[in-house]
């Protein structure tokens, strides 16, 4: 089956050869074609470029683009989107002036999240969750990161990963599961860290891996959570099992993740909120993608990701969205790259590389998603009739995406 997209207003994110990741100054620079075509056979980009006569006849089904962007779906390299229930009530409590530390010391936070799981059934955990899969790929996600650590027992953290492996069965976008076994210190572990961090590695981990459940290992590495030397034990002990890391990092205070994680060979460091210059150098000397979540600093009311420093300095930079109960209830990517146009300062072009090809990298994934390469996967986006692709950071708020396609099929 072979779909042809004409009269293209403008194509976006066209590479000819496969990058990974693009950094710094490179970030300012949005590779598109106007007036284009792209064509798709089943599930792969086989040809775009300039539309001309030939473009007529070649293909089974036609789509008319006029007036419309295509380009390639939203990546969001990082979400908690299996949860159960919500905690809409620590969000009044935080209105009426708690803080999010403080929440957490009474009881509230990732802890309450994990009682509300332990006590719902796989089949709930499974049907609340597709809900808000379902609705975020409709806004433009074609590829999903989605972490345990609202479990924090041995049956809960499996039924959470369980539960991602249902996702990645049941439906065609990619799907990467992420272990965070190591996301808080449940009750029953209280005042003994290290014994529960003994139970994530020696009972956790094995069952994990037993069944294949996990691609990353992941670790809150943040004061009141989790120590330097606690990531340590983890990052060593899912290397054992083949899990490369991608960790939370500097979201409330620099203790020397960001150093970890590079020390591990993390994939990605998320959060970075508070980022020293020290981080930042030791950032230029890795592989690792430095990863903001700008709805996080928006709903938490914390500080945003130095972007501009990162990238001025010439490390690249991805987007994601955060999607949880606590500190993230929204998946929207469309949102995220407005916030971090409008706070964080990044031009449309950073924030679509930061959201595309260099959130593919922080997945994973960037050989075969994230750009409008031949040989890539067709998983797209085509907007409703808009002036320019820097009105889908400047109209926030406002869906302007008319369809969205995975494996070149429309969903
Ligand atoms: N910071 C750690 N984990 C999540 C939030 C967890 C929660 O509040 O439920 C995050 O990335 O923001
Ligand atoms: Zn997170």
């Amino acid at each position: 089956m072979t779909t042809i997209f004409i009269n293209i207003k403008e194509l976006l994110q066209t590479r000819t050869s496969t990058i990974e990741k693009v950094s710094g100054q490179e970030m300012k620079i949005l590779p598109s074609i106007k007036n284009a075509y792209l064509l798709v056979k089943d599930d792969e980009i086989i040809d775009y470029g300039v539309m001309n006569d030939t473009c007529f006849g070649i293909a089974d089904e036609v789509i008319d683009c006029t007036g419309k962007i295509v380009m390639p779906t939203w990546i969001d390299s990082h979400t908690h989107i299996v949860y159960a229930g919500n905690r809409e009530q620590e969000f009044v409590d935080r209105i009426n002036g708690l803080t999010y530390e403080e929440i957490a010391n009474r009881g509230g936070g990732i802890v309450n999240s994990a009682e509300k799981l332990q006590n719902t059934s796989e089949e709930d955990l499974y049907k609340q969750s597709k809900k808000r899969l379902e609705e975020v790929m409709q806004l433009g996600t074609g590829a999903v990161e989605i972490k345990s650590g609202y479990g924090l027992t041995p049956e809960a953290e499996m039924k959470m990963l369980r539960v991602i492996r249902k996702l990645k069965q049941e439906y065609k976008l990619p799907v990467k599961a992420t272990f965070l076994g190591a996301h808080a210190v449940p009750k029953a572990f209280k005042n003994n860290t290290a014994g529960y961090i003994d139970q994530v590695i020696n009972e956790m981990l094995p069952a994990i891996a037993n069944e294949n459940l996990a691609d990353y290992i992941d670790i809150f590495c943040e004061k009141g959570y989790f120590s330097i030397e606690d990531t340590k034990r983890v990052l060593a002990a899912g290397k054992k099992y083949g899990l490369k890391p991608k960790i939370h990092v500097n979201q409330f205070n620099i203790i020397g993740g960001v150093a970890a994680g590079v020390e591990y060979n993390a994939l990605s460091v998320d959060h970075l909120e508070v980022i020293s210059d020290e981080d930042i150098e030791i950032l230029k000397n890795s592989e690792t993608m430095p990863v903001a979540l700008p709805s996080c600093s928006y709903f938490l009311s914390i500080p945003y990701t130095p972007a501009r420093k990162l990238i001025d300095a010439g490390l690249p930079l991805a987007l994601a969205t955060d999607f949880n109960p606590g500190s993230t209830p929204s998946g929207n990517m469309n949102f995220v790259i407005s916030t971090a146009c409008i706070k964080m300062k990044m031009t449309p072009e950073e924030a679509i590389n930061a959201a595309t090809i260099n959130a593919a990298y922080a997945m994973g994934i960037s050989e075969s998603h994230g750009s409008i390469t031949v040989g890539k996967k067709a998983n797209l986006i085509l907007t409703k009739e808009i002036p320019s692709y820097g009105f889908l950071p400047y109209a926030f708020g406002t869906n302007n995406i008319d369809s969205v396609f995975i494996n070149g099929k429309k969903i």
